[in-house]
C-alpha cells in the first residue's frame, strides 16, 4: 500500500505567481528533496533530505525564514493546518523540491474530497504520479548537471509547460524538447531567470518570436512568498 506520508519544508498561503494560474489565491505545500541541482536553483534549501534536520509540523508552520528543516506530515494532517490557519485559498501547489519523488496521489484526491484544486510544479524528471483532476506543470530541466533527462510521459502529462531562460542556449534546448516529443498542444511559458533584465529582455522576444507565454515570478517583484 502506498505510505501517505510527505515530507514538508514549508507551507504557506500567498498568490500563485507563474504559470496560467498566476494571481490565484494558493496554499502552497513545499515537499523536501530534490537531486537535479539546478545551478540558478531558488529553493536550494530543499535539496538534501538531512535525517538530523527532521522536525515536527508545528516546527515547520513556525519558520520564519527558509531553512532546510522538515517534517513528515499525512493529508489528513495538512487539512488540519490549513482549516487552524484558516486559509481561505481553494487551490494548492504542490512544489519543492521535487514533488514528483512522491506518489501525490492519495494526497490530491485527499484534496480533491475537501474541495481543494490541486496544481504540481515539477522538472519532469520523475513520473508524474497524479490524478487526473490536477493541474500539471512541467519546469523541463534539460540536460542537467546529474544526468537527470525529462520524462517523455511528464511531458505529454503537462497542462502547461514553464521553462526558465537566461541565454538563447535555453531557448534552443526547449524548441529541441518540443519537437524530440512531439509536444504541440500545450501552454508554453518562458520564465526569465531570477528577474535578470537581460533574461526578461530575451523571454519577452522569444515569447513573441514563437507565440508563447511571458510568466515572470509576479510574487518576486510584489516581495511576498
Ligand atoms: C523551485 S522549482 C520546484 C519544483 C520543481 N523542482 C521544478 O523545478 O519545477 C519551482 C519553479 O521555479 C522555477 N525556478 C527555480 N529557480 C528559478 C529562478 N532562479 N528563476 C526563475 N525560475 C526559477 C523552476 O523552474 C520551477 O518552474
Ligand atoms: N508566490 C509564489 N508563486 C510560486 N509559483 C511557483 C513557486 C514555486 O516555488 O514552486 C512559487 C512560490 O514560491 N511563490
Ligand atoms: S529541479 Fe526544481 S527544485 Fe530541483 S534544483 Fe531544479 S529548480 Fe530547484
Ligand atoms: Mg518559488
Amino acid at each position: 500500500m502506498t505510505k501517505r506520508v510527505y515530507k514538508v519544508n514549508e507551507v504557506f498561503q500567498t498568490i500563485q505567481g507563474e504559470g496560467s494560474y498566476t494571481g490565484t489565491p494558493s496554499i502552497f505545500v513545499r515537499l523536501q528533496g530534490c537531486p537535479v541541482g539546478c545551478s540558478w536553483c531558488d529553493t536550494k534549501h530543499t535539496w538534501l533530505i538531512d535525517p538530523a534536520l527532521q522536525v515536527g509540523l508545528p516546527e515547520v508552520m513556525a519558520k520564519r525564514a527558509e531553512s532546510d528543516y522538515w517534517a513528515e506530515v499525512t493529508p489528513e494532517a495538512l487539512l488540519s493546518v490549513f482549516s487552524e490557519r484558516a486559509y481561505q485559498a481553494k487551490h494548492v501547489v504542490i512544489t519543492g523540491g521535487e514533488p514528483c519523488m512522491y506518489d501525490l496521489v492519495p494526497l490530491c484526491n485527499m484534496l480533491q474530497q475537501h474541495g481543494y484544486t490541486s496544481q504540481i510544479e515539477t522538472s519532469g524528471t520523475f513520473e508524474v504520479r497524479v490524478p487526473e483532476h490536477s493541474w500539471v506543470t512541467v519546469s523541463p530541466k534539460i540536460n542537467m548537471a546529474g544526468g537527470y533527462q525529462v520524462l517523455t510521459s511528464a511531458m505529454q502529462r503537462a497542462n502547461e509547460i514553464k521553462h526558465p531562460v537566461a541565454m538563447q542556449k535555453h531557448v534552443d534546448e526547449l524548441l529541441q524538447l518540443l519537437q524530440q516529443t512531439a509536444t504541440t498542444d500545450k501552454l508554453i511559458y518562458l520564465q526569465p531567470i531570477s528577474q535578470q533584465k537581460r533574461a526578461t529582455e530575451l523571454a519577452i522576444a522569444s515569447c513573441i518570436n514563437h507565440n508563447w507565454r511571458l510568466s515572470v515570478q509576479v510574487h518576486k517583484y510584489l516581495g511576498i512568498e
